[in-house]
């Protein structure tokens, strides 16, 4: 038995006439996110922690951004596929635990949503996955309020020999 660990961090801009999707949830704001899945900061992050504890290539290897295939793919069909890439391999996800760094939305409000439709992806339940916001005090790319930042970590356990 092997107890390994992933991180994972992404970056999406803000974009006119996208949507701000975060952990599968559609959240209500001003601008969007740019990207050519659903830009799905979050979850990206995730989806590198997991492939990384796996030992496997990072998400552009499994979901190229020049496939006109997955164009607008939901993020959380990516967060599928790391499962599935985890059976294959016979590890067994313990926990998530990510940060979000934004000025805005406020992602509490959220926070239960994210959570769940996270969890239901990877096939654990809410209280395996972390979730938490902050601001950046304003300062940066993030405090000016031109993208979002996510970083991530996950635990897992490969029985496997
Ligand atoms: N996009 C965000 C940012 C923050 N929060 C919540 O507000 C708390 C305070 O944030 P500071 O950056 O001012 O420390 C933070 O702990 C989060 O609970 C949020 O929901 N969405
Ligand atoms: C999943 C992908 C597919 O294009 O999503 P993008 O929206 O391009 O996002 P990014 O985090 O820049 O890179 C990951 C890509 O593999």
């Amino acid at each position: 038995m092997k107890i390994r660990t992933g991180i994972g961090y992404d970056v999406h801009q803000f974009a006119e006439g996208r949507k701000c999707i975060l952990g599968g949830v559609d959240i209500p704001h001003t601008v969007g996110l740019l990207g050519h899945s659903d830009a799905d900061v979050l979850c990206h992050a995730i989806a590198d922690a997991i492939l990384g504890a796996l030992g496997l290539p990072d998400i552009g290897y499994y979901f190229p951004p020049n496939d006109d295939s997955i164009e607008g793919i939901s993020s959380l069909d990516i967060l599928k596929k790391c499962k599935m890439l985890a059976d294959e391999k016979g590890a067994e996800l313990q926990n998530v635990d990510s940060a979000l760094v934004a000025e805005a939305p406020k992602i509490l409000p959220h926070l239960a949503e994210m959570k769940a439709n996270i969890a239901n992806a990877l096939n654990l339940v809410p209280e395996d996955i972390g979730i938490k916001a902050t601001t950046n005090e304003t300062m940066g790319f993030v405090g000016r309020r031109e993208g979002i930042a996510a970083m991530a970590t996950c635990c897992l356990i490969i029985h496997k020999s």
